[in-house]
């Protein structure tokens, strides 16, 4: 019997969900809740099925079986105007924060919400771009074009982006990728401010333990097409599963 109010508290709830591509089985059976308020990262060797889980949460892909339920809606069953409304409550960092090279910073974060919101004031746009650009800690890029900023500048520009449209929840692919270690723990502490600043839920997929051990209450490994175990940082890597073992060692000693 489930627990109302845990269900209650969920924002993304999947359940023994499948996804193959021909022979090739990714997904065999996740299950997955997001509580309103958590970070939970999702981590996995490169080709796990990180990537295609996102994408099913998204309304991207279609699961072969099995349930998805963002934010009280099977996604499998919306149509293109319900998966439009759904995604404006999602915000997408993706790999590369993929800026608009020849708009400035300002104009980067305007696009979307003037795409989206209708009847604004200039006077409101103008509050919006600076207070999500002074949120990144980058207000005073604003008139600079992303060729002229570093790759981790991007990064924050990239989620200030979505954060513009005030999502309820997040998703971060890859958010440390290519990043150096300063830079890396810099986009950590961000995640985190998010979460508190705009009350946001959050996954972030990775492979990156430190990413891992610093934005997550609570981490899922995913391994060959299943979630292995989930619990926080220590609860997770305290263990003697070889696979899970394996993967703490390779990551700490590359
Ligand atoms: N549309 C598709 N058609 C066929 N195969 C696909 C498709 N999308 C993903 N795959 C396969 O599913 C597997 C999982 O891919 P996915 O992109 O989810 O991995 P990932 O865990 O995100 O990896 P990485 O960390 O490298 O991004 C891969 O073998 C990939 O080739």
């Amino acid at each position: 019997m489930e627990d109302s109010t845990t269900l209650d508290k969920a924002v993304i709830e999947i359940k023994d969900l499948y996804k193959s591509f021909g022979d090739l089985h990714v997904l065999c059976g996740v299950d997955l809740q997001l509580n309103k308020g958590e970070n939970v990262v999702v981590l996995g060797r490169s080709g796990t099925g990180k990537s295609v889980l996102i994408k099913i949460i998204a309304g991207l892909l279609k699961q072969d079986r099995g349930s998805c339920i963002v934010l009280g809606e099977e996604v499998s069953t919306l149509n293109e105007k319900e998966l439009r409304n759904l995604r404006l409550k999602i915000g997408f960092s993706f790999q590369n924060s993929a800026l608009y090279d020849s708009m400035t910073v300002r104009e980067n974060l305007e696009f979307p919400l003037v795409r989206n919101v209708a009847n604004l004031t200039r006077a409101d746009i103008n509050e919006q771009v600076e207070s999500v650009l002074d949120a990144v800690g980058l207000l005073q890029t604003i008139n600079q074009v992303p060729s002229e900023l570093s790759g981790g500048q991007r990064k924050r520009i990239g989620i200030a982006r979505t954060l513009i449209l005030k999502p309820e929840i997040m998703l971060y692919d890859e958010p440390t990728a290519g990043l150096d270690p300063i830079t890396c723990l810099e986009i950590n502490e961000l995640i985190n401010e998010v979460k508190e600043k705009y009350h946001t839920s959050s996954i972030i997929i990775t492979h990156d333990l430190t990413c891992a051990r610093a934005t997550g209450d609570r981490i899922a490994m995913l391994l060959d097409g299943k979630f292995l175990k989930q619990g926080t940082f220590e609860e997770v890597f305290d263990t003697d599963e070889e696979r899970i073992k394996s993967f703490y060692d390779y990551n700490f000693i590359q």
